[in-house]
C-alpha cells in the first residue's frame, strides 16, 4: 500500500496500489504509519513521497469515495495532508505520470515538488461534481493567485510539469532516475527552515482584487457551467482562500459536504464510469459474443474514402493516432482542399510529422493494401451502394469495410458486397477529429471479429466507442427525430425559434435544435425527406393532408425554409431562391461553388439535368456547393440567411430573423393554429421526454442493450449536459419513471397525433412492475 525505505538519512515512501495509485483508506492509513514511522526516527531527516509503478497517485479512489466511506475517505486525506504540511522534516514529492485530484494535494501539502518532464497535474474534481475537498482550493491560489486557480479548478485542466514549473507549482524538472534525484534533493534540503516552505502560511498574491477577480469570472463560469452547479461552488471555495488557512479549510469543507451529497455528483460520477463500461460492450443477439471472448483484427492502415469535411476529420483522427492512412478523393479539387485542412489542423497540434503517414489518391487502386476502408462519401444509398462494391473487389479479403454513415441500413450496404460479415458501421461525429463519440454499428452479417476490430479502433483512436444495432438513423439520431419534431410543433403553437433554443440551452445544451440545424444543414434533415419522398414538392400521395405523411403529424416549416435557401450557416453569404429558380428561370441565377469560388449559371447546369429536383438531389446538395443568388450584387450585400436565425456576416450569434417570423406567422395563420403563451417548461419536457420516450423504445428493440450506452451517445455526441448524467439517467434519477410516464399520458392525450409522445411499452413496463434501467445494465454497482 505505501512501501517503506531508507537511503541513509531519507526516508522513501512509495504509493503501490495498482494501477494508478488511487488513494483508498488504507492506502491512507498507511501513508500516516510511514509518516509516523519516519517522524520518529532520528536518523531520518528528510522523507520522499512518490508512486511505485507508473503513476503518482492519481487521486481517491472513486469506487471508495462513492460509497459509504467517502466521508473517512476524505478525512484520511485531510489527515494524511495535515500530517505532511506540519512535519517538522522536509517532504519531497516525486512526481511522473498523472498527479490528480488528492495525488495533487498531497504534493500541494508537501514542502518541495520534483516532476518528470512528462508529468501531468490537475485538480480534475469538477468533472465529478465536486471540488478539490483536501485543501486543494486553499493551497493552489496561495500559489498561483486567485484568478489563476479560478481558471484551473473550474476548467479541472491538465498542467504539463513546465508550466507547473512556471507557476511555481514544481520546484524542478527531473530529467533522469527521478526517486535518485528526489532522495538527493532531499538530503540537499535537509535541516533548511521549513515555514516558507508550507504552502499553508503563506498569503494569496492577489488576496486585495479577489472581488473583483471573482466577479469578473462568474458571468463566465456561468455560462460554460450551464446549470452544473459544481464550477461555482468552487469558486466559492477558492474565495475563501484569502481567510486564515483554518477558517478557509473549515468553508472548503462545508462546500464539498454539499458537493458531495448533490445528485449533480453522483450524475457526473455515473458519466465517469459509463465512459469507461461502454468498452464492456457485447452483443445483444448473443451475450456470448463480447469483449472477451471477441478479437480484434490488427489495424495498422486504413483507407479513407471521401475528402469531405468529414473525411478530412476523420483521417485527423487517424493519423493523430499514429495509424497509415489513404485518403481517396474523386474530386481533385476537394482533395487539395481535404490535403491543406489537415495540413492545417496537425500543424496545429504540432503533429506535422503525422503527414509523412498520409497517401491521397483519386485512384481506387491505391485501397487494395489497407487493413480498413472507412466510406465517408455523401450521405446517399445509391452513392454508398457503388463505392461498396468497388471497395469489396479493390481491397484485400480480410479488409474490413466501415461505412460512416449517419443512419443509412448497414445490411442493405453490405448486400452490395460478397463479405458482409466484414461490413460495419463506424458513425463519427463532426467535427470527427474533435467528438468523441464514434457509434459502430452492426449488421445482421456483421462478425464478432468485426465488431471487435472497430471497437478496438475507438479506443485507439481516443474515442468513445459505443456498439449499437441496425436501424434508421440508430441510436443518437433516431431519439434526436421525435426531439426536432416536437420544437417544431412548438413553433406551430406559438413560440417562437428563440424560444424553443433558450429553454434548451438554458437546461444546459450547448445549443438549441433550431441553432443545432443552423450548424450542421439544414439540407441534411431536407435531402432524408426527400429521398423518403414526404416532402410536398417531391411526392406525397395527391390526398395526404398537409400536416400529415403515412399518418403521423409533420411539419412542413423546415421544407419551405429550405426552399428559400436557408440551408444553415454553411450557405454563408447569400440566398438561394430555389423557389423563383423553378417559377421563372432568369440568367442573373449562379451556384458558387465553396471549393474554388467558380460561379455557374444555373440553367446551364439544368440544361445537364433533367429536373430542378434531379439537381437538388445531385448537386445542390454536395458538400462543395455554397449559394445561389439572384446576382453577384445581391450575393454581397446580403446577410446569411440560416434556417430560423440570421447571422450577421462573420458573426455565428444567432439572431431573430423577422422573416421567418412572419413565414412562422402565416404558416400558423394558413393552417389555423391558434398562437398560444407555452412555457419553458413545456419545451422542455416535450423535447426531452419524446427524446428519451425513444430511448425506452431503442432498448426494447435491443437496439442499444444498455441504458449506459445511449447516455454516453449523448454526452458524448450530442452535447447532453453531463452534469445530469445523461437521458436516461436523468429520467430516472432526477424526475422519476413514473412522472415520466404521467407526462407523456397527459401530453399525448392532448397530442394523439404525436405518436412520439405515446408511452412506449417498457416504460409501461417499468413503472407497473417497479422495474428500473439499472437491471437493463447501468452502472449501479458502482454508485
Ligand atoms: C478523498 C476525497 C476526494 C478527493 C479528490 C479526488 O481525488 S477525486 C479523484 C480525482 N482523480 C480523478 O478524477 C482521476 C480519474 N481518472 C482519470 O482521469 C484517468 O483514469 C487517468 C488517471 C488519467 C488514467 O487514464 P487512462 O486512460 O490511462 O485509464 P482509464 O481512464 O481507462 O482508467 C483505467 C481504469 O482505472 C479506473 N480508474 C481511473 N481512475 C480511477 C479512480 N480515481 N478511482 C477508481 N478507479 C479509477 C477506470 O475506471 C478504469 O477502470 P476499468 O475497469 O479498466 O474501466
Amino acid at each position: 500500500m505505501a512501501e517503506y525505505s531508507t537511503y541513509g538519512s531519507v526516508a522513501v515512501l512509495q504509493v503501490n496500489n495498482p494501477p494508478l495509485n488511487t488513494f483508498t483508506r488504507h492506502v491512507l492509513q498507511a501513508l500516516v504509519s510511514g509518516l509516523e514511522r519516519a517522524q520518529r526516527d532520528p536518523a531520518v531527516r528528510s522523507i520522499v513521497i512518490a508512486g511505485k509503478g507508473p503513476t503518482f497517485p492519481a487521486g481517491a479512489d472513486l469506487e471508495e469515495l462513492l460509497g459509504t466511506a467517502a466521508a473517512p475517505l476524505l478525512s484520511n486525506l485531510r489527515m494524511v495532508d495535515k500530517h505532511v504540511d506540519t512535519c517538522q522534516k522536509p517532504i519531497v514529492c516525486a512526481i511522473h505520470g498523472t498527479a490528480l485530484g488528492g495525488g495533487f494535494e498531497l504534493a500541494l501539502a508537501s514542502h518541495y515538488r520534483l516532476a518528470v518532464p512528462s508529468a501531468t497535474l490537475s485538480l480534475p474534481e469538477v468533472h465529478l461534481g465536486m471540488l478539490p475537498g483536501a485543501g486543494g482550493t486553499q493551497r493552489l491560489p496561495r500559489v498561483v493567485g486567485v484568478k489563476s486557480a479560478i481558471q484551473l479548478i473550474t476548467s479541472g485542466q491538465d498542467i504539463k510539469a513546465q508550466q507547473a514549473l512556471t507557476l511555481g507549482l514544481v520546484d524542478k524538472i527531473v530529467q533522469g532516475d527521478l526517486l535518485k534525484e528526489a532522495v538527493s534533493f532531499a538530503r540537499s534540503v535537509e535541516g533548511r527552515p521549513l515555514e516558507d516552505r508550507r504552502i499553508s502560511q503563506r498569503t494569496v498574491p492577489d488576496a486585495d482584487k479577489v472581488d473583483e477577480v471573482v466577479e469578473a469570472t462568474r458571468k463566465t463560469i456561468l455560462r460554460k457551467a450551464r446549470g452544473a452547479i459544481a464550477p461555482l461552488t468552487c469558486v466559492q471555495a477558492i474565495q475563501a482562500s484569502v481567510l486564515p488557512f483554518a477558517a478557509g479549510m473549515a468553508r472548503e469543507a462545508d462546500l464539498m459536504t454539499y458537493l458531495m451529497t448533490s445528485w449533480q455528483a453522483a450524475a457526473q460520477q455515473y458519466v465517469f464510469f459509463s465512459e469507461r463500461e461502454v468498452r464492456q460492450w457485447s452483443h445483444p443477439r448473443d451475450k456470448h459474443i463480447n469483449f472477451r471472448t471477441a478479437k480484434p483484427t490488427v489495424i495498422k492502415s486504413v483507407g479513407v474514402v471521401g475528402a469531405g469535411t468529414m473525411g478530412a476529420g476523420i483521417t485527423i483522427s487517424l493519423l493523430q493516432a499514429g495509424l497509415k492512412v489513404v485518403l481517396l478523393e474523386v474530386n481533385k479539387k476537394q482533395l487539395d482542399k481535404a490535403i491543406a485542412v489537415i495540413q492545417k489542423t496537425l500543424r496545429q497540434k504540432s503533429a506535422s510529422q503525422k503527414m509523412s503517414q498520409l497517401t491521397t489518391t483519386m485512384d481506387y487502386s491505391q485501397l487494395s493494401d489497407v487493413d480498413m476502408v472507412i466510406e465517408a462519401v455523401f450521405e446517399n444509398l445509391r452513392l454508398k451502394k457503388e463505392v461498396f462494391r468497388k471497395l469489396d473487389v479493390i481491397t484485400k479479403p480480410q479488409a474490413v469495410l466501415a461505412s460512416n454513415t449517419s443512419g443509412l441500413d448497414i445490411d442493405k450496404i453490405a448486400a452490395a458486397t460478397k463479405r458482409p460479415d466484414k461490413v460495419v458501421g463506424t458513425h463519427f461525429f463532426s467535427p470527427a477529429n474533435v467528438m468523441r463519440l464514434l457509434e459502430n454499428i452492426y449488421g445482421k452479417k456483421t462478425s464478432a471479429e468485426t465488431v471487435a476490430t472497430v471497437m478496438q479502433l475507438a479506443t485507439t483512436i481516443g474515442k468513445v466507442g459505443v456498439l449499437v444495432g441496425n436501424c434508421a438513423g440508430f441510436v443518437g439520431n433516431r431519439m434526436l427525430g421525435p426531439y426536432r419534431s416536437e420544437a417544431l410543433f412548438l413553433l406551430e403553437e406559438g413560440v417562437d425559434p428563440q424560444d424553443v433554443d433558450r429553454a434548451i440551452e438554458e437546461f444546459g445544451f450547448p445549443m438549441g435544435p433550431f441553432r443545432m440545424t443552423d450548424l450542421a444543414g439544414n439540407d441534411i434533415g431536407w435531402r432524408r425527406r426527400i429521398e423518403a419522398r414526404l416532402t410536398t414538392e417531391h411526392g406525397p400521395p395527391p390526398d395526404t393532408p398537409a400536416l400529415y405523411r403515412r399518418g403521423d403529424r409533420y411539419c412542413p416549416l423546415p421544407d419551405m425554409l429550405c426552399l428559400q435557401g436557408r440551408l444553415g450557416q454553411k450557405t454563408g453569404a447569400g440566398c438561394m431562391m430555389l423557389q423563383e429558380a423553378k417559377d421563372d428561370l432568369t440568367e442573373n441565377i449562379y451556384i458558387r461553388f465553396r471549393t474554388d469560388g467558380s460561379v455557374f449559371d444555373l440553367r446551364r447546369l439544368l440544361a445537364h439535368t433533367k429536373t430542378l429536383e434531379e439537381l437538388i438531389l445531385d448537386l445542390l446538395f454536395a458538400d462543395d456547393c455554397a449559394l445561389l443568388a439572384h446576382t453577384e450584387a445581391a450575393l454581397m450585400s446580403h446577410h446569411a440567411p440560416s434556417m430560423c436565425n440570421r447571422y450577421d456576416p462573420g458573426s455565428r450569434t444567432a439572431l431573430p430573423d423577422p422573416v421567418v417570423l412572419q413565414m412562422i406567422q402565416d404558416y400558423r395563420q394558413e393552417h389555423g393554429f391558434k398562437k398560444r403563451t407555452i412555457s419553458s417548461q413545456e419545451i422542455v419536457e416535450r423535447c426531452l421526454y419524446s427524446l428519451i420516450n425513444e430511448g425506452f423504445h431503442v432498448l426494447d428493440e435491443g437496439i442499444a442493450s444498455r441504458a449506459l450506452d445511449i447516455d454516453v451517445i449523448y454526452l458524448f455526441g450530442y452535447g447532453w449536459p453531463r452534469h445530469t448524467g445523461g437521458p436516461m439517467y436523468y429520467v430516472e434519477r432526477v424526475i422519476g419513471l413514473e412522472k415520466l410516464l404521467r407526462s407523456l399520458e397527459t401530453y399525448s392525450a392532448r397530442y394523439p397525433n404525436h405518436s412520439h409522445l405515446q408511452p412506449s411499452p417498457l416504460l409501461r413496463d417499468m413503472v407497473a412492475k417497479g422495474g428500473s434501467l439499472a437491471a437493463l445494465g447501468t452502472t449501479d454497482s458502482k454508485l
